[in-house]
């Protein structure tokens, strides 16, 4: 029996421009045991991954401020706290970014996401006079609250669905990911992934993005055979 999987969305499943690998689409409708899918991207989007792979939503989102398993959806975080956080950023001559685009945070329930290309020096002050986090995924920045992650929010899911999180093998490429992997008995930091991720993995693969999570999952279908 192949193992269960915790993955991380962007940067993981992903190819370098952020669109999905479509070996995601080959690899995982037919795995055998439970996938978790742990993003840093608001609620619907994990929802929609799950959906369209046609697998059970399971899913932590906004870095572990939202799980949902078995037809329950927990929050956790101060969405109030993070946009004090991002309001002040922008009367202090912040911007947000995204061009307009505004569903990056429309459904985003417990945190805030802005652009790169933000001013983080002044988005780092503002958060920790406000004592929030910022949590850089390399997609984006999230003010974040500082007690919440995806690591948790992976414990709260299996406790949801009695699973046991030994069990998992988890695969990522960022900060956000670190916590993941302490909790996932086995952990895979792809080649793109940034020091945080692979200082906390048990293993550095030498690929990056989708070609370096198909290595892993690849392997862990031969060992079943
Ligand atoms: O949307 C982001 O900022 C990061 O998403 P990820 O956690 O799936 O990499
Ligand atoms: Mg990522």
């Amino acid at each position: 029996m192949v193992p269960p999987l915790v993955l991380d969305i962007d940067g993981t499943l992903t190819t370098a421009d952020h669109r999905i690998d479509p070996r995601a689409f080959e690899l995982l409708p037919s795995w055998e045991a439970p996938v978790v899918f742990a993003t840093g991207k608001a609620f619907p989007y994990p929802v929609a991954l799950a959906h369209f792979l046609g697998l059970p939503e399971h899913v932590i989102a906004e870095n572990g401020g939202v799980v949902y398993a078995d037809g329950e959806t927990r929050f956790t975080g101060d969405p109030d706290a993070c946009w004090a956080v991002a309001e002040e950023f922008i009367e202090r001559g912040g911007d947000l970014g995204w061009g307009g685009r505004t569903t990056v945070n429309r459904w985003r329930e417990t945190e805030v996401a802005i652009s790169m290309d933000a001013d983080e020096e002044l988005l780092r002050a503002v958060a920790a006079e406000h004592g929030q986090a910022v949590v850089d995924t390399g997609y984006a920045y999230h003010v974040t609250s500082p007690d919440v992650s995806k690591g948790d929010a992976f414990e709260e899911l299996c406790s949801i669905l009695e699973y046991d999180p030994d069990a998992f093998v988890a695969v990522g490429d960022s900060e956000n990911d670190a916590s993941t992997f302490a909790v996932a008995g086995e952990s895979y930091a792809v080649a793109n992934a940034d020091d945080a991720a692979r200082e906390a993995a048990d293993t550095v693969l030498a690929d990056a993005y989708m070609d370096g999570t198909a290595t892993v999952l690849e392997a862990l279908i031969a060992a079943d055979r």
